[in-house]
């Protein structure tokens, strides 16, 4: 981590929270909800996520993406990108024409049958060649949703909420774990691209385990790219449109970027985890959060409709 970059991104003990003290409950959410109003980002320790989970999910996830490109496309097409592989160069930034530099793959919610909202999601998508992958990116899925209800707990309680008001929401949300394949870059791609283009995640929050390269910056609300790396053992968390929007943006959505390497120029993985609410979730604005000077922006919205909104703003589904 830079030194600039330690000194402006908080880092936090989840443990201070899930068994610390009264007190230590107490700072742990108010340091939170600091951090994402300040730079947008906390780097999250003592989270309890397994190492060798990620680790695993890194191998697997690398063994996908060395397939060959038409095996990978047997796995591409489902509801815009909902699930399975989205091709290179296919997602934008909103304002952007030109595509990422990157190809991913999402795994959505996994109910049982007959669960009143398993008819709400697309079903999974599965390489039947690296066949491990099902139950270990289903773990990895668990625990990013277990640490999320433990940081959307710590927020509800910090804005005098009841502790559960945004862990309902995600329960049995529309959360994605996305594996992302940055390739090492060559003469043939666009010369205007960039891994990722500057852009706010459409969700509540994200969650960022440690990735295999830096790359990811904040842009600080002086206009600053800031570089942010999580080292082994830590989480970054980030705030998406959806948070802000819900708390008429007093808590602003971070924008961030993955800009390409400077040295060493091979493959970046990263496995960002989007913490969505389920599909009719109501997005209403908080009532603490509208005030004289800071009046209603957001009429009320599903949280299926506004991401339908975006998808189509970010190019993975065509109106
Ligand atoms: O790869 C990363 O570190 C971040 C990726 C990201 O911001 C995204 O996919 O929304
Ligand atoms: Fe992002």
């Amino acid at each position: 981590m830079s030194t600039q970059t330690a000194s402006l991104v908080k880092t936090l003990n989840l443990k201070n929270f899930t068994h610390g003290t009264s007190e230590q409950r107490k700072e742990f959410a108010a340091e939170f909800e600091a951090g994402l109003k300040e730079t947008g980002f906390i780097i999250l320790e003592g989270h309890g996520v397994n190492t060798h989970l990620i680790e695993k999910n890194y191998e697997l996830w690398e063994k996908f993406f060395t397939l060959d490109t038409e095996i990978k496309q047997k796995y591409e097409g489902v509801e815009g990108g909902a699930r399975g592989y989205t091709g290179f160069g296919k997602e934008h930034a909103k304002n952007r024409s030109v595509g990422d530099l990157k190809e991913f793959f999402h795994v959505g919610q996994e109910l049982p049958v007959g669960h009143p909202l398993s008819s709400d999601y697309a079903a999974n998508v599965w390489p039947e060649e690296v066949a491990e992958l099902r139950q270990y990116a289903l773990n990895f899925y668990r625990e990013l949703e277990r640490v999320a209800r433990n940081m959307l707990e710590a927020l509800a309680i910090q804005m005098d909420l009841r502790p559960r008001f945004f862990a309902d929401m995600i329960q049995d949300g529309n959360s994605i774990l996305r594996a992302i394949h940055y390739p090492p870059l060559d003469d043939s791609m666009d010369k205007g691209g960039i891994r990722a283009g500057e852009h706010e995640d459409i969700n509540l929050i994200t969650l960022l385990v440690e990735s295999t390269a830096s790359g990811l910056e904040l842009l600080t609300h002086e206009g600053e790219w800031v570089p942010v790396k999580a080292e082994k053992g830590q989480i970054i968390v980030d705030a998406g449109d959806m948070l802000s929007r819900i708390t008429n943006e007093v808590i602003p959505a971070t924008t961030h970027r993955v800009v390409n390497p400077e040295g060493e120029n091979t493959s970046r993985y990263s496995m960002p985890f989007f913490v969505h609410p389920y599909p009719n979730s109501l997005l209403e604005t908080i009532p603490s959060c509208i005030t004289e000077d800071n009046p209603e922006k957001y009429p009320p919205i599903t949280a299926g409709d506004f991401l339908y909104e975006r998808l189509v703003e970010i190019g993975l589904i065509k109106k």
